[in-house]
C-alpha cells in the first residue's frame, strides 16, 4: 500500500535535501534503527547498500529521501528523526526540527515535553480498565483483556453499513480525504470508552514498529484524550489540556499549548458526548469546526445524541454487541488474566438464562467478575440480575449525581412499570405514545436500560426507545410484579397463559421480595394447576422436550429457602414421575435440586437425559441426584462419544449398583472399539436400553447377561451376527422370569421374529415391541400364544411386510386382549384389523408408512368411537395419498368423541382451509386436551384466512400447541 506523507514533512525534506545528502551518514546504526522501527524494509536496506557500494552515500541518501521515506506510513518521518537521534546524528534531527519549526512556528522543546508528558500519563493511567468506576480496587489490565472490536461504518444516509476494523478508523472512506470529524455511537456498556482508552494507551506506547499497516493512531504527533465533561467551562482545547491532562507544575502555558496544537498533527478524542452535551460551548465549536478545523476529532456517544450535528461528521461508526467469537475471546482473555481455568466461563456463555447478557461487554465482564467472586451467585438468576442491577443503579447515581434512593424512587419505579407494560405487549421497542406518560423520561433513559432510537422517515423523524436486552425487560417487569399489591398480582397471574409459554418473568425476583408465605403458597398452587405439574408425564423419548410443567422448578430455583407451607403444597401436588430433558435449562436443574431437599414419601422417580453433554455442572447435578433420598434417580440417558467415555460414565455413576441409578439408556451410535478394562454394570441393573446397537457393542450385552433385568430394549438395532443372536437368546433365557418388557426394533427392515419363541416362554411379559419381516409359521404361532395369554399391556409391531398371516394373528388376537392399553403400529393397512374396536386402549399410534386412504380412515373413525378411555392418540397421515375432506371431517368428529383425550399428535396432515372449522370444533370439544401437535403441513392449501380461525386454538389457555405450518 502506498502512503502519503504529511505535506509539511515532505516540504521540510525537499527544503533540506542537499543538506541531508551531504550530512547524513548511512551508518550501520542508523540503518539498523530504521529497519527496526519499520521505516525501511529488508529490500530497501539492500537497495540502499547497493547504491552506496556502486555509487556514493549521497546517492543512497537521495534515494532514501525521494523514493523510500515519502512512501512510508505518515509516522515514518518522526521515526526517522528518532533514528537519527539514536545513531549519533542528533544535530541533523535538530536541524530538521528547527526547519519544521520555521514552517509552522512552534517551539520544538515544548512539543517534545508535551508529548512525553502525555505519553507517560496515558501509559500509566490508562493501563487498566475499571468496570465499576466507584470500586477502584477492581481493575483489569487493558492490554491483557482487550478484545479487538469491529465497527460498522455508515455508508449512506439510508443506514447502509460496512464492517471495518479499528485499524481502519482513520483511513479515508467515501472520499480521498483523511477524515477530520469522526463519530462512534453505541449502546451503554458496549465498549466505546474502552475503544478511546485503547487508542490513547496505544499511542502512549510510542511507535507501532511494523505492526500497524495503515494510518494508525501512531501517525499523530499528539493524542489528546478527554471526557466530554472536561470541556465544560473551558474556553479552549488548550485550557482543557492544561487543566485535565497536564500536572499543575508542568509550566507549559496555554499559548504555548495552542501553538503546538495548531502546528502539529493532533488527534482529539472526546468520550461520552451523551454525558456532557448540554451547554458545552467549546465542544460544540470543536465539532462544528469553528476551532481547530484541520485537526482530527473522534467523539463517542450513546446513540442519537448528535442528531442535529450528523452532517458535520466525515465518518460515522456504530459499535454493536459481541458476536459469539468475541464473547469467547473475552472470557478466555479474562480467565488468562486472572490466571484461572476458562472452562467455567466458557460454559457460562451457553447458559440459556444469561446468554442474552453476554453480547454486551460490560455485562459479560460483570458476569465474569461475579462468577469468579461468588459461586453462590450462579445459583439463582435473580441474584445474578440483582447484582448487575445494583451495579447499573450505582453507575446511574454517579452519572446523574443523585443518591441511589432517589434513582430508585423517581427513575427506577416508573421504569419497572414501563417495562411491565412493554412486556405485556411483548415489546422491547416503545414509541412516543408509550413514554409520553412517564415523568422524567429522559432521565429514566439515562439509567442505562433504554436507548434512544430515531427512525428517520423522510417526512418526520419518529422517536422510539429500545430496551438494551429482552431479559432486562423481564427482570424489570418482575421488579414491578413484586411491587404490585397482592390482589392485583394474583389477578394478573390468573390471566396468564401457561402452556407452551415461558413465563420467565415469574422466574425472577418476585418470590424473594415476599414476606407472606400464604401468598407464595397461593401462587404456587396456581402455577401447579395451570402447568399440569402433578400430571403423569410420559417417559423421555428422543424428541421430548422441557415443557410448562417445569415452570414450578424454575420458580423454586430462584428461592434461597423454600418455606414449609410451600413445601407442603408441592408435596401434595407431587407428580408420579419427573423428567429432566437434555434441553432443560440450568435453572430447571437447580429447581430440581431444591426439590430434592423436600421430603417426598415414597421418593419421586426421575429420568435424566444427559445426552452428550458432560460439562461439570451436569455431572455434579447427577451426582447430587443419586445421593438424594427424596428422589429416586430412576433412569439415566447417556450418549458417550467413545468407549472410554462409556466406561467412565458407568463407573462414575455406579450404574446398576444398589444405591445408585439402575436403569440406563445408552446411545451406542458413536462408540467404536472395545474398552481395555473390564466393562461391567452393578448387580442391580434392572433396565437396559441400547440405541443404535451393533454387533461390536456385544460387550455391553455381555455385561448384562446375569443381571436381574426387567426391561431390555434394543432400538434402531443393526443387523445381528450369530454371536449376538445366541448372546440375546441366552440373556432372554436367563431372565425369563424377571423380564417384563422387551423391545427389538429397527427401521432398516430387520426381522427379529426368531426371538418370539423365547418371548412366548416369558410368563411376566407385559410389553412387547418388535420389528418383523417375513415371519415363519412357527414364529406366528409364538406371537399368537403371547397375544392370547392376555398379559400384554403394551404392543408395538413394525413390519415392512404384513403377510396375511400377521394380520390374521393380530386381528384374532385383539379379540382376547382386554389387558392391552397401549398399541403402536407401523406400516400397517388398518382395514385388515377391524377387531381393533374390541380393545380398550389408552394410547394408540398409527405410525409412519401406514396406509391411510379413505377406507382406512373410515375404519379408524369407527374404532376410535369405541375407545372411550383413549388419552393419547398419534396419527401419521400417508403423504402419498390424498384423502377426501369428508373423510377427514368424519375422523375429526370421531376424535372429538374421545372425551378423555389429553395428547393429540398429527403428522403430515394436509390441513386445508376447508377442514380448519372441523379441527377447531374437535379441539373445542376435547376439554381435557393439554397438548396438540401438528407437524409438517406439506400442502399449501392453508391460507392466512384459515390460519386466523386456528389462532384461538393455538392460544387456548392450558393447551400446549406446536404447529408446523406452511402458509400460502
Ligand atoms: N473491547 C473490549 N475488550 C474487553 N472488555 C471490554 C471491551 N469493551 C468493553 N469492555 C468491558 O466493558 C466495560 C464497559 O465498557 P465501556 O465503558 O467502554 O462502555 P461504554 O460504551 O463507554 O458505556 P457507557 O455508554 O455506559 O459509558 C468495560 O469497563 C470493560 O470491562
Amino acid at each position: 500500500m502506498e502512503f502519503k506523507m504529511e505535506d509539511r514533512h515532505t516540504e521540510c525534506l525537499v527544503k533540506n535535501r542537499s543538506f541531508l545528502c551531504s550530512k547524513i551518514s548511512l551508518s550501520t546504526g542508523l540503518l539498523a534503527k530504521l529497519s527496526e522501527s519499520g521505516v525501511i524494509t529488508d529490500e530497501h536496506l539492500q537497495k540502499l547498500q547497493n547504491i552506496e557500494r556502486n555509487d556514493t552515500t549521497k546517492a543512497a541518501v537521495l534515494e532514501f529521501l525521494t523514493e523510500v521515506l515519502p512512501r512510508r506510513a505518515p509516522e515514518a518521518f518522526n521515526l526517522f528523526l528518532e533514528a537519527l537521534c539514536e545513531s549519533a546524528q542528533k544535530h541533523i534531527a535538530d536541524h530538521l526540527k528547527k526547519s519544521l519549526g520555521d514552517v509552522c512556528s512552534e517551539d520544538a522543546g515544548t512539543f517534545e515535553r508535551l508529548r512525553e508528558e502525555l505519553r507517560s500519563h496515558y501509559e500509566r493511567r490508562l493501563a487498566s480498565i475499571r468496570p465499576m468506576p466507584w470500586q477502584q480496587d477492581i481493575y483489569l489490565n487493558l492490554t491483557d483483556v482487550f478484545v479487538e472490536r469491529q465497527l460498522n461504518l455508515k455508508t449512506n444516509y439510508k443506514g447502509d453499513e460496512r464492517i471495518v476494523t479499528m485499524d481502519d478508523l482513520f483511513t479515508p472512506q467515501q472520499t480521498e480525504e483523511i477524515p477530520r470529524r469522526l463519530l462512534i455511537e453505541g449502546n451503554p456498556g458496549i465498549g466505546k470508552s474502552t475503544i478511546c482508552q485503547t487508542l490513547a494507551h496505544e499511542w502512549g506506547k510510542q511507535s507501532c514498529g511494523r505492526h500497524c499497516g495503515t494510518l494508525c493512531v501512531h501517525s499523530f504527533d499528539l493524542v489528546l484524550y478527554f471526557h466530554a465533561g472536561d470541556f465544560i467551562a473551558e474556553e479552549s482545547v488548550a485550557h482543557a489540556v492544561q487543566k485535565h491532562l497536564l500536572p499543575s507544575d508542568c509550566r507549559i502555558t496555554t499559548s504555548e499549548l495552542q501553538g503546538v496544537i495548531e502546528a502539529k498533527n493532533v488527534l482529539i478524542i472526546v468520550d461520552a458526548f451523551d454525558e456532557a452535551n448540554a451547554g458545552n460551548r467549546t465542544l460544540d465549536r470543536l465539532i462544528e469546526g469553528d476551532i481547530l478545523r484541520h485537526k482530527t476529532l473522534l467523539i463517542t456517544s450513546r446513540p442519537n445524541f448528535l442528531q442535529n450535528k450528523l452532517s458535520l461528521f466525515d465518518s460515522k461508526f456504530k459499535v454493536e454487541g459481541y458476536d459469539k467469537e468475541e464473547q469467547l475471546k473475552h472470557v478466555k482473555r479474562y480467565a488468562a488474566h486472572q490466571n484461572i481455568a476458562s472452562a467455567p466461563f466458557e460454559s457460562m456463555l451457553k447458559e440459556r438464562s444469561i446468554r442474552d447478557l453476554c453480547s454486551n461487554p460490560l455485562n459479560l465482564t460483570l458476569l465474569c467478575l461475579l462468577r469468579e467472586e461468588d459461586t453462590q451467585l450462579r445459583n439463582t438468576r435473580t441474584a445474578l440480575y440483582t447484582s448487575i442491577h445494583r451495579i447499573i443503579k450505582e453507575k446511574a447515581a454517579k452519572r446523574l449525581k443523585l443518591i441511589e434512593a432517589e434513582v430508585e424512587e423517581s427513575l427506577l419505579r416508573p421504569l419497572y412499570r414501563f417495562a411491565f407494560e412493554a412486556h405485556r405487549e411483548n415489546k422491547t421497542v416503545v414509541g412516543e405514545n408509550d413514554f409520553k406518560k412517564v415523568k422524567n423520561f429522559q432521565q429514566v433513559c439515562e439509567v442505562g436500560y433504554l436507548t434512544n432510537e430515531v427512525i428517520i422517515s423522510r417526512l418526520q423523524p419518529e422517536k422510539r426507545f429500545q430496551f438494551t436486552h429482552k431479559t432486562f425487560v423481564e427482570f424489570l417487569t418482575a421488579k414491578h410484579i413484586a411491587e404490585m399489591d397482592r390482589e392485583e398480582r394474583l389477578n394478573w397471574m390468573q390471566h396468564l397463559r401457561y402452556a407452551n409459554y415461558h413465563i420467565r418473568i415469574g422466574g425472577l425476583a418476585i418470590y424473594d421480595d415476599f414476606n407472606e408465605s400464604a401468598e407464595l403458597t397461593e401462587m404456587a398452587s396456581l402455577v401447579i394447576k395451570e402447568t399440569h405439574f402433578s400430571y403423569e408425564h410420559y417417559p423421555i423419548s428422543l424428541d421430548s422436550s422441557c415443557e410448562a410443567s417445569h415452570q414450578l422448578l424454575r420458580l423454586i430455583a430462584e428461592l434461597n429457602v423454600v418455606p414449609p407451607e410451600l413445601a407442603d403444597v408441592i408435596c401434595k401436588g407431587r407428580p408420579p414421575l419427573i423428567n429432566i430433558h437434555y434441553y432443560c435449562s440450568a435453572s430447571c436443574r437447580r429447581g430440581m435440586l431444591k426439590l430434592c431437599n423436600l421430603r417426598f414419601q415414597p421418593p419421586i422417580p426421575m429420568n435424566v437425559d444427559l445426552r452428550d453433554s458432560r460439562d461439570e455442572e451436569r455431572m455434579s447435578f447427577v451426582q447430587k441426584l443419586i445421593k438424594c433420598k427424596s428422589i429416586e434417580c430412576a433412569k439415566i440417558w447417556i450418549v458417550p462419544d467413545d468407549h472410554t467415555e462409556l466406561w467412565n460414565d458407568v463407573r462414575e455413576w455406579r450404574i446398576g449398583q444398589a444405591n445408585s441409578v439402575q436403569q440406563v439408556s445408552i446411545h451406542c451410535g458413536y462408540i467404536r472399539g472395545i474398552p481395555c478394562e473390564e466393562f461391567s454394570f452393578g448387580n442391580h441393573l434392572s433396565e437396559l436400553q441400547l440405541i443404535g446397537f451393533q454387533p461390536s457393542h456385544s460387550y455391553v450385552l455381555e455385561a448384562a447377561l446375569h443381571k436381574p433385568l426387567t426391561s431390555l430394549q434394543l432400538i434402531d438395532c443393526d443387523e445381528l451376527d450369530d454371536g449376538c443372536i445366541s448372546q440375546i437368546h441366552q440373556l432372554l433365557r436367563n431372565q425369563r422370569q424377571s423380564l417384563q418388557r422387551v423391545q427389538l426394533t429397527s427401521p432398516w427392515h430387520q426381522h427379529f421374529g426368531f426371538f418370539l419363541a423365547d418371548f412366548a416362554q416369558m410368563e411376566n411379559l407385559q410389553s412387547l415391541e418388535i420389528s418383523l419381516n417375513d415371519s415363519t409359521d412357527e414364529e406366528m404361532r409364538s406371537l399368537e400364544a403371547i397375544l392370547k395369554r392376555n398379559k400384554l399391556s403394551k404392543l408395538t409391531i413394525d413390519s415392512r411386510d404384513y403377510s396375511g398371516s400377521l394380520y390374521s394373528v393380530l386381528n384374532e388376537g385383539f379379540n382376547s386382549m382386554s389387558s392391552l392399553r397401549e398399541l403402536h403400529l407401523e406400516c400397517v393397512d388398518i382395514i385388515h384389523l377391524p377387531n381393533l374396536r374390541h380393545l380398550d386402549l389408552i394410547n394408540f399410534s398409527l405410525l409412519r408408512y401406514s396406509i391411510l386412504n379413505d377406507d382406512g380412515i373410515a375404519v379408524l373413525s369407527d374404532v376410535l368411537r369405541s375407545w372411550r378411555n383413549l388419552q393419547h392418540l398419534r396419527i401419521d397421515f400417508d403423504y402419498d395419498v390424498s384423502v377426501a375432506e369428508c373423510s377427514l371431517r368424519k375422523l375429526f368428529e370421531a376424535i372429538a368423541g374421545c372425551h378423555r383425550l389429553q395428547i393429540l399428535h398429527f403428522q403430515w396432515l394436509e390441513m386445508a382451509d376447508s377442514v380448519v372449522p372441523s379441527v377447531c370444533e374437535m379441539i373445542e370439544s376435547l376439554k381435557q386436551l393439554r397438548k396438540f401437535t401438528s407437524i409438517w403441513q406439506r400442502d399449501e392449501s392453508l391460507t392466512e384466512e384459515g390460519f386466523k380461525q386456528l389462532e384461538p386454538i393455538i392460544k387456548r389457555n392450558g393447551l400446549n400447541t406446536c404447529m408446523d405450518l406452511t402458509l400460502m
